[in-house]
């Protein structure tokens, strides 16, 4: 029954990026967007770049070219019109794709969020007991057509699908208990067809990505899944790929199944019980599509060896990393994007597997007893308890209700265009500070005007909250040209966090002193925290990521120490990433967010009784980690709320749940937010209660901010007063 399939290429990828080496898909999407081109620019820019990258990939002499990576905005977008899965409100829509992506008016987006752990973002489908599924095969069979018209034969890749069911969402209207993965038999009879219709069209392998089996449960669907697919006689052979992770206990439910190829991540170690794969074909996970560190070869053959594998692979797709090392000039040597992993990958290829003599070690990548030089983290914060420090913050004088902002102010074009000027040399450094001072003169000048309570310096020196701090700190390399998509037209540099962290002079200081200088109110002086610069940015892998993380925790600890000494009295410590690095599987949970908080702890910990410390959560899924939110133990805690619509856990120290959505131009009106607000009084004791929008305010404009801030204002004003004046309630 089972054949060995040796006609699997040697070497390929499991995916590549797309948004374009310069970012061409951006800028078309964006052009298109606006009405500032047609669509028929926009295909015509699509099909440019799945050229490039097939011809590209061949000149590198990879033998197994994929197709159907690319997309205009997002794969499982993609997936969910490959099985006609569209809500029924995007369905008068002119174009049904894009409005699922972005909105139209009056009709909202799919929810978004994360790719497993990665940084890219996803549309959520909605998918209900009345989802009427259907083959619609046309991308991948115009992508199968269009790369065999320019010589090249591909191997279609399509999103699997349990973990299409897993990541969706019920639809609205849903009946209590329905989750989409009761929809997947109606949904394997649809991916039957599509791969028949894919035999039809002469394709060899077709590749399934199914990363929910790297996490907790997802063995019956997929054993069940697999068996019906793979069962069909008229059928590409099945390339199933599993990523981001440990197939663990999921192997043995392939492994039942007749289908004839599988991909392991073999960067997280080789699974215990790969043997159970024998007499098929395994593709070797060796080449990490998440990291930018040129790969050990022969700590990859050996991994290949361990696996008996001969086939050679990304770990998964190359779409989170940049696409090459052209152009760059940072850490020789030591690097490799996407155009170099395709090389290590031919490289290693033809080398083969190869055993270890000894000691290469094939478990997972997380290095341990690396001789590290870290103090033993106690994750006990030197503070006093909240109490003594709320006595301690009194002389504050803040009134009830206080009223602040998350950090950001607008980033005005001309703010943007003075640091490129800067930065190439056309302007000099007294020039620049001068207009980024204005700013902030501006900034605190709104702030006070609109009666806030707490202020801010409006953060127009940063160009992003974690690149910035990369920059100051040694240990970290930026790129110029290291993009890397984080969900539709969307990208991000993340810096490269390569050597031991350390803070060669204070950061932040200069700007939050010249805005306390132009104030009698508190200015609050802003810090990106640990985990969140860690997340962000490409990350050492020769250490524990618990100590790298301590270490960038050490950094802005001084950062706060000199803050505080420079008459700094509030002080936050942003951690919106704190859940992004939540693994995968729940065994795995606790004891990250242990060190985690640790670190957080380390960072604020130094702080005075007196200095009150804040934090600040968005993203939402908050409520998942609501416990170590807690733990940090920072004075004030403000959380993305108004967005997600969710509440805020109750902790016993200060609470700003956002009641301001700022994704949105839209502007709250003040009978809006005071009854936000009278909402979160029924579990957050008055003398506890922030008022703060939902995030900072870069994206927006000045008039909306004005005009928001002032409804904050007063909403927060006719809340106190009504509390002053029980008659009035
Ligand atoms: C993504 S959280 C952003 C926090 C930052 N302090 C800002 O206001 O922009
Ligand atoms: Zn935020």
């Amino acid at each position: 029954m089972r054949s060995v399939s040796d006609d699997f290429p040697v070497s390929t990828v499991l995916g590549y990026p797309r948004i374009g080496p310069d970012r061409e898909l951006k800028h078309a999407l964006e052009a298109y967007w606006d009405g500032r081109a047609g669509r028929d620019h926009l295909e015509r820019v699509g099909r440019r770049l799945r050229a490039d990258t097939w011809r590209r990939l061949a000149e590198l002499g990879l033998d197994g070219l994929p197709s159907n990576t690319f997309s205009f905005y997002d794969q499982v977008l993609d997936t969910a019109m490959l099985v006609d899965a569209v809500p029924d409100r995007y369905r008068e829509c002119a174009d049904p794709y894009f409005a699922m992506a972005r909105g139209v008016d009056g009709v909202a987006p799919l929810r978004m969020t994360k790719w497993f752990d990665t940084n890219y973002h996803y549309l959520v489908p909605e998918i209900g007991p009345r989802t009427r599924f259907r083959a619609v095969a046309d991308k991948p069979l115009a992508e199968v057509r269009e790369a065999r018209e320019l010589g090249h034969e591909t191997r279609p890749v399509l999103v699997g699908p349990v973990t299409f069911l897993r990541l969706a969402q019920a639809a609205p209207g849903s009946p209590d208990g329905f989750t989409p993965v009761d929809r997947l038999d109606d949904l394997l009879d649809v991916y039957v067809r599509l791969l028949s219709l894919l035999a039809a069209e002469g394709v060899g392998w077709v590749q399934l990505d199914e990363p929910i089996l790297v996490t907790d449960g997802g063995s019956p669907a997929v054993r069940h899944a697999y068996r019906r697919l793979a069962g069909h006689p008229r059928r590409p052979k099945l390339l199933v790929a599993s990523y981001f992770g440990d197939i663990a206990d999921a192997l043995p439910a392939l492994a039942v199944t007749s289908v004839e190829a599988v991909a392991l991540d073999l960067t997280h170690g080789v699974p215990e019980d790969v043997e159970l794969l024998r007499g098929r074909t395994v593709v070797a996970g060796v080449v990490s599509g998440r990291e930018v560190w040129r790969t050990d070869l022969d700590r990859a053959r050996a991994l290949m060896a361990a696996a008996g594998a001969t086939r050679v692979s990304s770990s998964c797709s190359l779409l989170h990393v940049p696409y090459s090392l052209r152009g760059e000039d940072i850490l020789p040597g030591r690097l490799a994007f996407a155009e170099e992993k395709v090389a290590e990958i031919v490289a290693l290829a033809a080398l083969g597997p190869k055993a270890a003599p000894g000691a290469v070690d094939t478990g997972g990548t997380a290095v341990t007893g690396a001789g590290s030089r870290r103090r033993p983290d106690t994750g006990v914060t030197e503070r006093s308890a909240y109490a003594v420090r709320a006595a301690a913050q009194r002389d504050l004088n803040l009134p009830t209700l206080p009223v602040t902002t998350i950090g950001s102010f607008p980033q005005t074009a001309e703010v943007r265009a003075a640091r490129q000027a800067f930065a190439a040399g056309r302007s000099s450094r007294e020039e620049y500070e001068s207009l980024i001072e204005r700013e902030i003169g501006r900034a605190v000048a709104l702030q006070e005007r609109l009666g806030i309570d707490v202020l801010v310096h409006g953060e127009p020196e940063r160009n992003d909250m974690v690149q910035y701090f990369a920059e100051h700190l040694d240990g970290f390399a930026v790129t110029r040209n290291g993009w890397v998509q984080s969900y539709g037209s969307r990208c991000t540099r993340p810096p490269i966090l390569h050597g031991d962290v350390r803070r060669p002079a204070p950061i932040t200081v200069r700007w939050a002193t010249y805005a306390q200088s132009l104030t009698g109110r508190p200015v609050k002086g802003m810090l990106t925290g640990p985990v969140t610069i860690v997340a962000w940015s490409f990350v050492r892998a020769d250490r524990p990521l618990r100590d790298v993380t301590m270490q960038v925790a050490d950094a802005v600890r001084e950062e706060v120490r000199d803050l505080e000494a420079a008459g700094i009295r509030v002080i936050q410590v942003d951690e919106p990433a704190l859940r992004e690095l939540l693994p995968l599987r729940k065994g795995d949970q606790d004891e990250y967010l242990a060190w985690a908080v640790a670190a957080y702890r380390h960072a604020t910990g130094g702080a005075g009784d007196a200095t009150q410390i804040h934090t600040h959560l968005c993203y939402s899924n908050a409520a998942d980690v609501s416990a170590a939110i807690d733990a940090l133990d920072a004075d004030v805690t403000s959380i993305e709320s108004a967005r997600s619509g969710t509440g805020v856990p109750g902790f016993g120290r200060g609470l700003g749940p956002g009641v301001y959505d700022i994704h949105s131009p839209r502007i709250p009106s003040r009978a809006e937010i005071t009854a936000r607000l009278q909402r979160a009084l029924r579990t957050i004791p008055a003398e506890r209660l922030w008022v703060n929008p939902d995030c900072g305010l870069k994206t927006r404009t000045y008039e909306q901010v004005e005009e928001a801030l002032t409804n904050v204002v007063a909403a927060a004003g006719a809340v106190r007063a009504s509390m002053e004046d029980p008659g009035h309630r």
